[in-house]
């Protein structure tokens, strides 16, 4: 079976947040999903958008919104942002006592569930719970802040995710996220994810849309 066609997303962290109707469709027939970092000042220093405003921009673009929960209490707001038409709610391992049953009250929301774990946290612990989940997002820094550089050593837990996606024939994106641009993309691709967040890479260009275009174009696995 041949591998699905990667996922571009870029993440509006990057973008202009007093225009963020205008960019989010800036990259409207180009991207495949809109990355929305959701940050609570607690789970990492940094502090962006909540549900109200996820909640209204839901009405300005109809592209699939992949909402990244970057807070510390998942189980309290993470559903509601399946209620607000987010396509795929991800919520971070290491804020979790039971990311298995949050992951089925996502989906009985009807959205889908993604698992995150940032920098320092090891992928084996969680690889027997993947079933549950429909997107593993790993990341590439460490979660809190866009514009940072791209840390390779992660790709290992990328491709020890692929191996077992792929061994147990798993229906499950790979998702990565910090630091993806034209020079690491291709590097996280060939580790095996398929999923690719981009933030500064896409919303510092000159043409956003042409910018995740090209990414896609580099992200493809042979
Ligand atoms: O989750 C994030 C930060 O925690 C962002 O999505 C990520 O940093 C993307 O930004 P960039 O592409 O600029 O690295």
């Amino acid at each position: 079976m041949s591998a699905p066609p990667p996922v571009v997303a870029p993440s509006i962290l990057a973008a202009d947040f007093s225009r963020l109707a205008e960019e989010a469709r800036a990259v409207e027939g180009a991207a495949d999903w809109l990355h929305i970092d959701v940050m609570d000042n607690h789970f990492v220093p940094n502090l962006t958008i909540g549900l109200p405003v996820v909640t209204s921009l839901r009405a300005a673009t109809d592209l699939p919104f992949d909402v990244h929960l970057m807070i510390a209490d998942p189980r309290r707001w993470a559903p509601g942002y399946a209620d607000a038409g987010a396509y795929n709610v991800t919520f971070h391992a290491e804020a979790s006592d039971n990311p298995v049953s949050l992951a089925k009250d996502l989906r009985a929301a009807g959205a889908k569930a993604g698992l995150a774990i940032d920098r320092d946290t090891p992928v084996e612990p969680y690889l027997e719970l993947l079933p549950h989940f429909d997107t593993l997002l790993i990341m590439t820094i460490k979660a809190g802040f866009g514009g940072q550089k791209f840390i390779p050593a992660m790709l290992d837990k990328v491709a020890a995710a692929r191996r077992h996606v792929d061994a147990g024939h798993l229906e499950l994106r790979i998702e990565v996220d910090g630091g993806i641009a034209e020079d690491t993309i291709a590097q996280a691709a060939e580790a095996g994810a398929d999923a690719f967040v981009a933030g500064t890479a896409v919303y510092s260009a000159a043409d956003p849309a042409e910018a995740v275009r090209r990414l896609k174009t580099l992200a493809r696995r042979p």
